[in-house]
Parts: structure tokens; C-alpha cells; sequence
């Protein structure tokens, strides 16, 4: 059943709006392999474009779709690598501005220290991607698209928090789909109430809200405390929500249908390298699926398979496959696993 559908006379698919940063990941390639180890021990750095919605618009355009993006760069080289690693990789970089008050890009160093443990530290002080503004919102841009994603993070500070919510209200006047993907990354926040105000105002308006348990919570602190997934879904979906996609990491997720419908699946068995970068994998997997026309349980078993290829791999962007291969990978698990390995 399809609880979502997009117009398919725009051109754009999909417009992801927010960070686009840059990560450094402990090397691990043919000629350093720097294995497990605390963030202050490694040598070497390998450097990838990153940011949640920056790697899920990589991710749905390996995917064949048609991605655009708005963000903030800075205004110096590494604004140039990041545009330029959107341009071949073929995402719309028209809407990408450049920061002119000297902010910078943010600059995420990731420590892998075992399978099960890794983290991230993020340098976002006088950061580009929240200067995003108002000015930068285009409603014909907007127009052109079949969805906008939002990423919670643009909600941390002004102006760029403005600029989000200009653009959902936009979304919303041109019946331009909205997916709101919490990503919540602690250091933006100031203060836990505005945190639960702005995710609040944008998952009202959201046709699909994806994030973890975790997310939901702060979201609902100024409303519910404590609701439970059946609870936070049905709520969302009293105003606007078609889909809710509650994640909780390795024990698996589950998407909520408007219709009182739940889809579970559980992770792929894998060797993982690290733990982010799954959200992304998931997000782009389930995201294509959708625009498929497949049934939700396809597009969740999608998504976690591409979530499971994410973290056993060394970085986000690079490694994000194309259909063919997150096709094959499920082929291979169940081959090895049974038909039934990821669903409940
Ligand atoms: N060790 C693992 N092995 C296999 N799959 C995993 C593992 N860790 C996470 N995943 C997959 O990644 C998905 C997303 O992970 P998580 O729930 O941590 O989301 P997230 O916080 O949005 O991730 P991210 O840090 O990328 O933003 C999970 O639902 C699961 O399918
Ligand atoms: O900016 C981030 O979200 C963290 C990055 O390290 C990484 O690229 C990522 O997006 C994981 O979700």
C-alpha cells in the first residue's frame, strides 16, 4: 500500500536541506590500517565528505534519484571539495551558498574503538551549514521537487532554524512532500526546551519522521515525556505524518502506517567498523524503496541492509552502494542466514 504519494511530473526527487561538513576517519586502506584505538592515538586521517544529509543525498543518487541540496559552505577550499564531490556525484548543488563573515565548515574526526564502540568529535565553532537564512530559500526551488528532507540539526541555531522553517512552510503551500530526520548531534544544542520546540514544530508538519528513540524523546519533552513508540507514532500521525520510523539501533526498528499498521525489522549480522553512518545507509535504503512504490516491510529490509553495509565499512559518503549492490548483499545474508534474517 502506498501511504505517500509524490508528484512525479517535478524534476527533482528529493531536496535535503542542511549540514554538509567534512569527516576524518582513522585510516584504513592498503598502505595504513590504523585499527581500533582512542581518538588521541591515531596518525593518520583519511578526509570524505560528510553530514548526515549530505550523505544520504549521495546515498539516493547512487540510487539513481534525482537529489538537490541546500546548505552553507565555507568560502574556501574545502567549500570547494564538498561542492565539487556533489557535483560528480551528480546531486544539484544550484542552492549551495557560500558563508562571506568567514564561518567554516565543520570538521568531524571519528574514533572507531572496537565493533561495538566508536563516536564522533565534531569542530562546528562559527560553523558555515547554520548560516543558512531565509534569503537562501527558494519557493520555486522547492516547487521542483517531489520531497524535502530536513534535517533536525538546521534547527539548532538561527538563522539557519529560520531558513528550515521557511522551507517547510513552503514544502507545506506546494504540497512538496516533508521527511524530517531528527539527527540530533548533542553539541549544536544550547538548551533542552528549544530542542523539544523546533523538532516539535517541524514533525507537526512532516508527511514521514524518521529517528530514534532517543529523538523522539527530546522532541516530545515539552509534550508527553516518556510516551512509548505505539504512543509518539499515533500522536505524529494525528497531524500530519503518513510514516513513522522509530530506530533502536542494533535491536532493530519499526515503521508506523496511518492506517494502524507496524512493520519491524532487525539489523543484518555484519563485522562493524563503526556505528554511525548506519542511520544514513537506512535513511537513503528505505527512502528509494519508497519512491519504488515498494511495500513498507521491502523498503525497511532495504535500508537496514544498506544501514549494515554503513558501519562495516571505513567511512559514510564514499562507501554508500548503489541498488545492485544492496540487492546482492541481501541475497548473500540470506543465502547464509535464511529468508527470514532481518524480519520479525
Ligand atoms: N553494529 C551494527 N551492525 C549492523 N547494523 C547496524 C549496527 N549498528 C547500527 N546498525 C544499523 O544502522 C541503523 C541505524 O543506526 P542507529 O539506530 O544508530 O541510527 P542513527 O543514530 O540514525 O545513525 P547515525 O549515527 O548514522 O546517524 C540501525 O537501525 C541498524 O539497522
Ligand atoms: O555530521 C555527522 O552527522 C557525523 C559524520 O561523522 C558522519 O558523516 C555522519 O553523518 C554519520 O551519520
Amino acid at each position: 500500500m502506498k501511504y505517500v504519494t509524490f508528484d512525479e511530473t517535478r524534476p527533482l526527487d528529493l531536496i535535503l536541506l542542511g549540514r554538509v561538513a567534512i569527516d576524518f576517519n582513522p585510516a584504513y586502506n592498503e598502505q595504513v590500517k590504523e585499527e581500533f584505538k582512542p581518538l588521541k592515538d591515531v596518525h593518520m586521517f583519511e578526509k570524505y565528505v560528510g553530514g548526515s544529509p549530505a550523505n544520504i543525498a549521495v546515498g539516493v543518487t547512487r540510487h539513481g534519484m534525482k537529489a538537490g541540496f541546500i546548505g552553507k559552505v565555507s568560502d574556501d577550499q574545502f567549500g570547494d571539495f564538498v561542492t565539487e564531490y556533489f557535483d560528480k556525484a551528480g546531486i544539484d548543488t544550484s542552492h549551495i551558498t557560500r558563508c562571506v563573515n568567514g564561518e567554516k565548515l565543520g570538521l568531524t574526526f571519528t574514533e572507531m574503538l572496537s565493533p561495538k564502540e566508536s563516536s564522533i568529535l565534531m569542530y562546528r565553532n562559527c560553523i558555515a551549514d547554520l548560516q543558512l537564512s531565509v534569503d537562501d530559500i527558494d519557493e520555486d526551488y522547492i516547487k521542483s521537487a517531489k520531497a524535502i528532507l530536513i534535517s533536525g540539526t538546521a534547527l539548532a541555531e538561527s538563522p539557519s532554524r529560520e531558513a528550515a522553517i521557511k522551507a517547510v512552510m513552503l514544502a507545506k503551500k506546494n504540497d512538496t512532500k516533508i521527511i524530517f530526520d531528527i539527527d540530533y548531534r548533542e553539541y549544536n544544542w544550547k538548551n533542552a526546551d528549544e530542542i523539544s520546540i523546533y523538532y516539535s514544530i517541524v514533525a507537526k508538519e512532516s508527511d514521514i519522521i524518521m529517528g530514534s528513540r532517543e529523538e523522539f524523546d527530546l522532541t516530545e519533552a515539552l509534550i508527553q515525556p516518556g510516551r512509548s513508540d505505539e504512543e509518539s507514532a499515533a500522536a505524529w500521525q494525528s497531524y500530519n505524518a503518513k510514516i513513522v520510523v522509530i530506530k533502536h539501533g542494533m535491536k532493530g526498528s519499526t515503521a508506523y502506517t496511518c492506517d494502524g499498521e507496524k512493520y519491524s525489522i532487525k539489523p543484518f549480522p555484519v563485522e562493524a567498523r563503526k556505528g554511525f553512518g548506519g542511520g544514513d545507509g537506512y535513511g537513503s535504503g528505505f527512502l528509494y524503496g519508497l519512491y519504488q512504490g515498494w511495500e513498507v516491510i521491502d523498503c525497511l529490509e532495504f535500508g537496514s541492509a544498506e544501514a549494515s553495509m554503513m558501519v562495516r565499512s571505513n567511512n559514510c559518503s564514499d562507501s554508500l552502494p548503489g541498488p545492485d549492490a544492496v540487492h546482492a548483499f541481501i541475497k548473500e545474508e540470506k543465502e547464509k542466514f535464511g529468508e527470514m534474517i532481518a524480519r520479525v
